[in-house]
């Protein structure tokens, strides 16, 4: 069995929690009096599962199961994590810490989720103090990579490398604050931006739906890539940030924001804001909004995977963390057995690869094979580094067969066999299959190039061999079914 962790409180974050480790195939255990924890964690699962496995392009480890128990103590036994996320109020989480710490083991992490409270509020009079931090995670936690993990002075290195250790394999970014403050960091923004979109309502200068508006077709594409400094660092122009402080930075002395002050939040502004919010949203379920949110942000992530940047860059390095058990190798030398296709893609279809007719689209079958390819280059030592240096594969010719259907969150599986490799030629045959059914076909004529001369050229002796070392191995398979065909040509 893989690790255990242990979930106290399974509402909208805990079941965000639970969604995470258990698709990272951890054991969780849940602890919840809500006798309607375990259906709603299953449906924020079920969300999990239709958006995370295609967030990168390697498939997750096998799905560890949840289990609800009736006390902490059971929850708890045996867990390498806790991860506390009861209501945000103070006391009630130090009734719950008392317990948690009772039953807990000297090596168990046990981590917070609270939005507000400082590491040291939590950990005042309990006992193993030094094994509690603070790890605010972000909503839909199981997308999200960013987790603010707060210490204090009593919280030990070996605690901490190995807390920023899990929270990595599990696919996410832990931000280590150092000093702890009221709302850790990243919450100071959005209250400051909730407070002063409050004002504007009740004002009456905008709508929540203007206001969303103002933020999603605008800055906030602009934050999701960059962030606010290394933004305003293009905003100053070749003259850079200074420019931009001394333009820009007197503003901050005149009085467009009522950011020192919160508006009274009466029973007329409630109702106005939640209104506005009827009128602008209320056509969808919270489910509903919860898909379309994921989808969205699966989009968007995965575009910032292709630039290798932001949160695309994190999954990326959590697709190398989990390739090996994935079955994936780097190179062909690493291969126990030649004489067999070679594996070269163990992944999902991510909600993005849909389309109208509710399956993969006919694009995505080319993008998960040239991916496989790229993933075959890789092997043959046509790597990052080789490539730099001016050489590299083109892709000559294509024939794809649309054999069966894939749908979001399948498991898909590529193996390639090399029909031709010598030279500058190189013949890949790819299978894709879901279990044991063929989905799609992809045949592809490569060329080797120089990239400077943009003309065919023989590639460097080492890649040459390593290709050379599978076509002959593979020339023994029997040619497959398909190969060589084109549109309406028998086989
Ligand atoms: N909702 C959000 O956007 C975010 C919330 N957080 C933090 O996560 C924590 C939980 O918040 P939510 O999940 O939003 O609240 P929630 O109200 O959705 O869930 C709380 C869950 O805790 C359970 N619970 C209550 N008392 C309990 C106890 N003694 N033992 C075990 N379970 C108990 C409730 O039945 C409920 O299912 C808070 O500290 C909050 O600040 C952090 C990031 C974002
Ligand atoms: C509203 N909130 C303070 C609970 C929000 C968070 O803590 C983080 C988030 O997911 O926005």
């Amino acid at each position: 069995m893989g690790q255990v962790a242990a979930i106290i409180g399974g509402g909208v974050i805990g079941g965000g929690w639970a969604a995470r480790f258990a698709l990272n195939g951890w054991a969780v255990r849940v602890f919840d009096p809500d006798p309607e924890a375990s259906r709603k964690i299953g449906e924020v699962l079920e969300n999990a599962r239709r958006s995370l496995p295609g967030l990168g392009n390697v498939a997750l480890p096998q799905e560890g199961v949840i289990s609800f128990h009736p006390t902490v103590a059971e929850a708890v036994a045996g867990a390498a994590w806790v991860q506390e996320s009861v209501p945000e109020r103070l006391e009630s989480k130090q009734k719950v810490y008392a317990e948690i710490m009772a039953h807990v083991g000297d090596e168990t992490i046990v981590g917070s989720s609270t939005s507000g409270y400082k590491p040291s509020e939590l950990q005042a009079g309990q006992p193993r103090a030094e094994q509690i931090v603070v790890t605010h995670p972000f909503n839909p936690v199981y997308l999200l990579p960013l987790v603010e993990l707060v210490t204090t002075p009593i919280n030990h290195d070996v605690l901490i490398a190995r807390a920023k250790d899990i929270l990595t394999t599990l696919g996410m970014f832990p931000l280590h604050l150092k000093h702890e403050i009221d709302a850790h960091v990243a919450d100071r923004f959005l209250e400051a931006v909730w407070r002063e979109a409050l004002w504007l309502v009740k004002d009456g200068i905008a709508t929540t739906e203007e206001i969303d508006n103002a933020i999603r077709y605008g800055f906030g594409l602009r934050w999701a890539q960059m962030g606010l400094f290394e933004t305003y660092r293009i905003a100053g122009g070749e003259a850079g940030m200074r420019h931009f402080i001394s333009q820009f930075g007197p503003a901050l002395q005149w009085p467009w924001t009522k950011l020192m002050d919160v508006p009274e939040l009466t029973d007329e502004l409630i109702d106005m804001i939640a209104e506005q919010s009827d009128a602008q949203s209320g056509h969808y379920s919270i489910r509903e909004l919860e898909r379309i949110r994921d989808a969205n942000l699966v989009s968007k992530i995965r575009g910032l995977y292709r630039t290798d940047w932001g949160a695309g860059a994190i999954q990326r390095k959590h697709d190398r963390v989990i390739e090996t058990a994935a079955g994936l190798k780097r190179h062909v030398d690493e291969l126990d057995d030649l004489s067999q296709p070679v594996l070269t893609a163990h992944r999902a279809v991510p909600l993005e690869w849909l389309d109208y007719n509710g399956h993969m689209t006919e694009s995505r079958y080319l993008e998960a094979f040239a991916d496989a390819t790229d993933r075959f280059m890789l092997m043959i030592g046509c790597d990052e580094q080789y490539i730099a240096h001016g050489g590299s594969y083109f892709t000559a010719e294509t024939h794809i067969r649309h054999i069966d259907e894939a749908h979001a969150g399948a498991i898909i599986i590529i193996r390639t066999q090399v029909l031709q490799g010598e030279g500058k030629k190189m013949h890949l045959f790819h299978e894709m299959r879901e279990g044991t059914r063929l989905v799609a076909t992809g045949e592809h004529f490569l060329l080797h190039v120089s990239l400077e001369s943009r003309r065919s050229e023989p590639p460097a002796p080492h890649v040459e061999a390593a290709l050379i070392k599978v076509a002959e191995a593979h020339a023994a398979l029997p040619r497959p079914e398909g190969a060589g065909q084109s549109i309406g040509a028998k086989t």
